[in-house]
């Protein structure tokens, strides 16, 4: 299978942080998430993977080019959207559509022009009028208006209403369809995740905790609720974190329709990624 993104041992060190040798990969046609708490590390490696910050060492590939040696041609492949407006605020979406297509040569007028109205973009309004929510849609518009093959969304979709969220994660579903390309997209909002993720890859600390497939994480994982004599009954093995809240245990485990056999007399639920994220940081192993 084709990466479209490829990242091997990444590190780089600040003097109170280090991202510590992450590794993962986007296959092409899937939509990879990036998750982790406040400070793991998802702006860094993104940072790292656009070349905005020197990595300290590590490989990274983008579309079979290494950034080290990048030229011009694979730049315009990739499409970035970070969480904040960069274009000037004096311009109208029609006047920045003629600067970049002076920038882009795969810029398409046409698609822009109807995703600025199929999000609901003032086109003739000049960008210091709009909103947060309106300047982000714009970011994510002009990011997919010349044909990226890689879309790299950096909390780009935080600011933004669950109505236009649902809009953008179709075209993210759109965008994928033809197994062409790829979108890395962190998020604290990981119902959305849910919604479209193939694979999530968890940052803590500036290591990598995990990194599968969305399906494995909501089909499998699961939480055992119980009280202290059942939680002294299970097999420790079992447990990949818990904790404890007032009277009941909460366990994480990793196939919960076997806990589900062993446990006859304990609640075993899904787990959703915020409670996977929740339990493997608060809880304890
Ligand atoms: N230029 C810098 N100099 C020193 N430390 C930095 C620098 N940039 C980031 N850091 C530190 O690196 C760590 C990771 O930051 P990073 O922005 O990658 O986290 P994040 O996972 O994106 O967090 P958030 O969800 O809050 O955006 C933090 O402790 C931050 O203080």
């Amino acid at each position: 299978m084709n990466a479209a993104l490829t990242i091997t041992g990444l590190t780089k060190k600040y003097s109170n942080f280090t991202l510590d040798n992450i590794s993962f990969s986007i296959p092409s046609g899937s939509i990879v998430g990036l998750i982790g708490e406040n400070g793991a590390g998802k702006s860094t490696t993104v940072n790292s993977i656009l070349g905005l910050i020197k990595k300290d060492s590590g490989k990274i590939m983008i579309l079979g080019h290494d950034i080290d040696s990048f030229d011009y041609a694979v730049k315009e492949k990739v499409g970035v959207v970070f969480d904040g407006s960069n274009f000037s605020e004096e311009l109208t979406p029609i006047k920045l559509s003629k600067v970049l297509c002076n920038i882009y040569s795969s810029w398409d007028k046409p698609y822009y022009n109807n995703l600025l109205s199929r999000l609901g973009i003032p086109a003739s309004k000049k960008i210091k009028t709009f909103s947060k929510g309106m300047k982000m849609k714009l970011s994510i518009v002009v990011a997919f208006a010349h044909h990226p093959h890689l879309l790299i969304l950096d909390e780009a979709t935080s600011g933004l209403d669950p109505i236009v969220r649902d809009d953008i994660l179709d075209m993210f579903l759109e965008f994928v369809q033809d197994e062409e390309h790829s979108i890395l997209v962190s998020s604290h909002i990981t119902s959305d995740l849910e919604k479209v993720a193939d694979y999530i890859v968890f940052i803590h600390a500036g290591k990598i905790i995990f990194c599968k497939t969305k399906d494995e994480l909501l089909e499998y994982y699961g939480i055992i609720k119980c009280g202290a004599a059942q939680f002294d009954a299970i097999d420790k093995n079992d447990i990949i974190a818990y904790r404890k809240q007032d009277y009941e245990w909460q366990i994480l485990v990793a196939n919960r329709g076997r806990a589900v056999k062993k446990y006859p007399k304990a609640i075993v639920i899904p787990a959703t990624i915020d409670e996977i994220m929740l339990l493997y940081v608060k809880g304890e192993n």
